[in-house]
């Protein structure tokens, strides 16, 4: 099976926690709530409901950056970057349960991830995209060519998640390099009916559930 993760993104249309209910209504099962500039009062609010939302659905709710609040609203785990703390340290303190992503942009990258013990790499972005500021290269289809064959030169299993710019149209070709799955934003949060658009990108992945 093929992962889809959904990232949330407050528009002047939806709020994180509208997202999280339009992702569950659509299929969705993995969310990332990724609240750039929010306080962590904020984030304490909203993830608490997003957690809620998403263990009624039997859905998996990981926090973006912030280590120290995932214990607090009882998420399943974070996502980390380059520049935040790293997954070795998040480890220590959430414990073998959680699940911990980290962004890859390079084998480099890609390396780290494995000795650090992530669970995922979220790897991106695929293209530009105005979601997330301070973009790494573009990796374009030939870039997850080369994290698949370094992933295979290292005998690991650790699954790789395509990121950035990515909409329905991209995913089969994007999964045709050998990718675990794919994690999406603007194209569901911008589209005009999210859950339905939700739904039909839940059936592209994994077209036989
Ligand atoms: C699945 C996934 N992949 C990559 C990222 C990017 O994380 P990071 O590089 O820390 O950037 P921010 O999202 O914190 O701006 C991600 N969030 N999720
Ligand atoms: C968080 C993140 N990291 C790399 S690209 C990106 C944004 C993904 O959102 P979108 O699907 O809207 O490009
Ligand atoms: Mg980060």
């Amino acid at each position: 099976m093929k992962h889809l993760q959904f990232i949330t993104h407050a528009t002047d249309r939806y709020t994180d926690l509208d997202e999280v209910r339009m992702a569950l209504q659509g299929g969705c099962r993995w969310i990332q709530l990724r609240m750039k500039g929010a306080t962590d009062d904020e984030v304490l609010s909203v993830g608490r409901e997003a957690v809620r939302l998403c263990h009624h659905q039997h859905a998996t709710l990981i926090l973006d950056d912030r280590v120290a609040l995932c214990p607090l609203i009882g998420a399943d785990g974070v996502h980390l970057g380059r520049r935040d703390m790293p997954v070795a340290e998040a480890r220590k303190i959430l414990g073998p349960h959680a699940i911990i992503g980290a962004t890859v942009n390079t084998v480099e990258d890609l390396c780290r991830a494995v000795d650090e013990g992530a669970d995922y790499a979220g790897c991106g972005p695929f293209r530009f995209t105005t979601t997330k500021e301070h973009l790494a290269p573009l990796l374009g289809l030939d870039g997850y060519r080369h994290l698949v064959a370094a992933r295979k030169k290292l005998s690991v299993r650790l699954p790789l998640i395509a990121i950035g710019g990515i909409t329905r149209d991209d995913i089969p070709v994007i999964l045709s390099t050998g990718v675990d799955g794919v994690a999406m934003s603007g194209c569901i949060v911008r589209a005009a009916t999210p859950v339905e658009e939700m739904h039909k990108i839940c059936k592209t992945i994994n077209p036989t559930l």
